[in-house]
């Protein structure tokens, strides 16, 4: 269960949120909505404690997210930033950088099939292929390391429609992660349980 209470966050040039509160419950698929630039991306940077806001309260799982905690939470969280963008240059990379054990190489290596970019894991360079390949690489290596809460920005922004529904098939098989998404797509907006607008 994430629990978001009376959040502040702006900055210098633009208030991103005041008082906001929402709560995701755990197993639960939502969509953070609202026109470019409002602060979804934002958002989804203090769940993950990489942003403070000025005020209000956060919790995960019953634990308030605060210096002495952040190491717990974030451990139950993957985060897919928006555009994919890691300091990556190929699936064998993305091994590297997630520290992956070989239990999660396995589960990788299904995914990437199942999303049907098998082909274009290994050492292969990430210039070498399309966007929505590299964001289908990039969505099986966060599903792989298999943590209770996603946190995914813009996930289908370079996938089409048949891309859209295999990842829909993935995801519909593993039982009760909790998502928090961001997206303008209306195929993933309507896969989503429920839409919490900003
Ligand atoms: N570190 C920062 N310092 C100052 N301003 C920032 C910072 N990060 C984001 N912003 C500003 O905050 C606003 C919200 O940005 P954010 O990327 O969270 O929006 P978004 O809703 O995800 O947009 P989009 O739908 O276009 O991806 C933007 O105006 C952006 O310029």
């Amino acid at each position: 269960m994430i629990k978001c209470e009376n959040i502040n966050l702006s900055f210098p040039k633009q208030i991103v949120c005041e008082n906001f509160s929402f709560e995701v419950a755990t197993g639960e698929s939502v969509c953070i909505s609202g026109p470019s630039g409002k602060g979804k991306s934002s958002l989804l940077k203090v769940l993950m404690g990489f942003m403070i806001p000025q005020s209000g309260k956060i919790q995960v799982d019953g634990l308030d997210l605060n210096s002495d905690t952040i190491a717990t939470i974030r451990n139950k969280m993957i985060w897919l930033p928006q555009n994919s963008n890691l300091p990556v240059d190929s699936a064998d990379e993305l091994v590297v950088l997630l520290q992956m054990k070989e239990e999660q190489i396995r589960k990788f290596n299904q995914f990437l099939e199942q999303l049907g970019v098998k082909e274009y894991g290994g050492d292969r360079s990430f210039n070498e292929i399309s966007g929505g390949q590299k964001q289908r690489i990039v969505l099986a290596a966060c599903l792989s390391l298999d943590k209770p809460i996603i946190l995914l920005d813009e996930p289908v922004s370079a996938l089409d429609d048949y891309s859209i529904d295999l990842l829909f098939a993935t995801l519909g098989s593993l039982p009760n992660k909790t998502i928090v998404s961001t997206s303008h797509n209306k195929k993933w907006l309507d896969f989503c349980d429920r839409t919490i607008e900003l």
